[in-house]
């Protein structure tokens, strides 16, 4: 059952009842809204827009949440998507937030542990094998040979290089296996991925600028509230998921575009914003159904999964400063109904509350996990954290975690209208179908007019930033200037 499965009317009363219009964007994320600004800005305005978004918020993936907590009476910001301002400081948003006076100050002092799994030391000797596989793997030089046809995908550098260098490093034997895990695990926890051999060693390379962590110290949605300013009200309509698109009509060159409670548009050009997921997900969307040189594509490049939890106390119970806990699965012996858990490597405070922490779960673990109750969910992963924990609560003369007084879990691999989370990435099989850019995702669909209808946007077009909002809100301002140019 989808929102959008039945929607009021026919194909001919949609006709009848269309408002014309120059442009509709579909989906008021980064990069939908990013593109609006565009429109509404500049020498050539763009005033016959609207956009439609399917939610009752704007922002998309990025989803700044405020909970008030009852036992302490204060109000908590968490993100439940983008958290950090990536992509370098020569970007569009690291330039506005820094003019926003918006970014939080990175003091942060931290209580660093590294754990087993069953609450023993790890070796931090052991840590320092991502660091160093990563700086290896992307390097041009090294991977460069795992893109050579047939693309051997990114962890294939990892797995091939793995046990020289954990030699080098003098980590304890007895952990290396549990490192390889973290490691593998890590990889797919940037990606999105179930497994790291399923990303195209090209495209890990294309990638740029993951490596910043500023944050924005009011929540993300300081940005989104920011560019929403700068567009005109009445042409941003929530709550009007878009449920049918008839892009290529005999009696008309342009587009209707029809809304689930039956509102329609005749537009000239249609900007699609949504996820590469939700497009993966709904081909119906369509019709006729999209040309199979674009399915093909669709095939080659999916989007990654990642989850967070989020658990928070009046202090924090394990010291005085904000938490770094690295943990490594020395012992995996969970039962088959807890197995999700050894998707969990880390806990990190988060934002600008030392008491209140976050774990990241990506791929197949995540998707184990969202299938739980929260419920399920909340006492296993407290299950761990005493396991895991165990030694540091014995020193603070502690029997248990305290009981935390926030808890929050994600779900956006299940989420009707993403279908995942972050890091749109193309596969193998598709870098050798010729997806060695984002270039073709980008090219627009013509009608049997020669109209060029249907113009892409959305972080999955970005050869160097998908994935990332900076990435969205690029693509969204490139493709609405294409637009305006179609349109003088
Ligand atoms: C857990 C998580 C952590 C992340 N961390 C970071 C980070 O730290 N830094 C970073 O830069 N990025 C991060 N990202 C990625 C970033 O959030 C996204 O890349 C970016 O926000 C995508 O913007 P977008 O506009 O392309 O897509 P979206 O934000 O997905 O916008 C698409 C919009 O389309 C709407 N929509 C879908 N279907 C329809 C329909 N049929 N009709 C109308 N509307 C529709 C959706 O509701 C949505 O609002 C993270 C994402 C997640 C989920």
């Amino acid at each position: 059952q989808h929102p959008c499965d039945i929607v009021p009317g026919t194909f001919d009363s949609w006709m009848q009842g269309a408002t014309s219009i120059d442009v509709v964007v579909v989906g008021g994320g980064a990069s939908g809204l990013s593109a609006m600004k565009q429109f509404q800005g500049g020498k050539r305005k763009v005033n016959s827009v609207v956009l439609l978004e399917a939610q009752d918020y704007l922002g998309g993936r990025v989803k700044t949440v405020r909970t008030s907590i009852e036992a302490t009476g204060k109000t908590v910001l968490t993100e439940d998507g983008a958290e950090w301002v990536h992509g370098g400081r020569t970007t569009d948003l690291y330039r506005l937030a820094k003019k926003l006076n918006g970014l939080a100050p990175d003091t942060k002092t931290w209580n660093i542990f590294f754990n087993r799994n069953n609450g023993a030391k790890a070796s931090p000797l052991g840590y320092n094998i991502r660091r160093n596989l990563m700086k290896q793997c992307e390097t041009k030089k090294i991977i460069t040979p795992y893109f050579q046809k047939p693309d051997k995908g990114f962890g294939q550098c990892f797995i091939d290089r793995f046990d020289q260098t954990y030699k080098k490093l003098k980590a304890p034997a007895a952990e290396k296996e549990a490192w390889y895990f973290y490691n593998e695990q890590m990889v797919n926890k940037d990606q999105g991925t179930d497994t790291w051999l399923n990303i195209s060693a090209r495209d890990a390379l294309n990638f740029r600028g993951a490596d910043q962590w500023d944050q924005w110290k009011n929540g993300y949605d300081t940005l989104i509230n920011y560019i929403t300013k700068s567009i005109e009200n009445s042409k941003l309509k929530l709550n009007s998921p878009v449920c049918r698109i008839h892009w290529d009509n005999e009696s008309t060159d342009r587009v209707l575009v029809v809304t689930k409670d039956g509102t329609s548009y005749l537009a000239k050009h249609v900007l699609i914003t949504v996820s590469i997921g939700y497009l993966k997900e709904h081909r119906e969307l369509f019709t006729p159904e999209l040309p199979t040189t674009y399915t093909k594509l669709l095939e080659d490049v999916h989007l990654g999964v990642a989850d967070k939890i989020q658990l928070g106390w009046d202090k924090p119970w394990w010291g005085n400063k904000y938490l770094d806990l690295t943990m490594i699965w020395t012992e995996k012996n969970l039962p088959a109904e807890q197995e999700w858990l050894y998707g969990i490597m880390e806990f990190l405070s988060i934002h600008q509350y030392p008491e209140m922490i976050q774990a990241f779960i990506t791929g197949k673990y995540a998707k184990l996990m969202e299938d739980l109750p929260e419920e399920t969910v909340k006492s296993d992963i407290m299950q761990l954290l005493n396991s895991v924990m165990s030694k540091t609560l014995q020193k603070k003369g502690l029997s248990a975690v305290p009981e935390p007084i926030f808890f929050r879990r994600t779900t956006w691999g299940l989420h009707e209208w993403s279908y995942g989370s972050y890091n749109s990435y193309v596969s193998p099989v598709g870098a050798d179908n010729g997806l060695k850019t984002r270039q073709p995702l980008a090219k627009s669909v013509k009608n049997s007019y020669n109209k060029q209808v249907l113009i892409w946007g959305g972080e999955a077009l970005s050869t160097t930033r998908y994935g990332a909002v900076d990435g969205a809100m690029a693509v969204g301002k490139t493709m609405a200037i294409k637009i305006k140019n179609l349109l003088a």
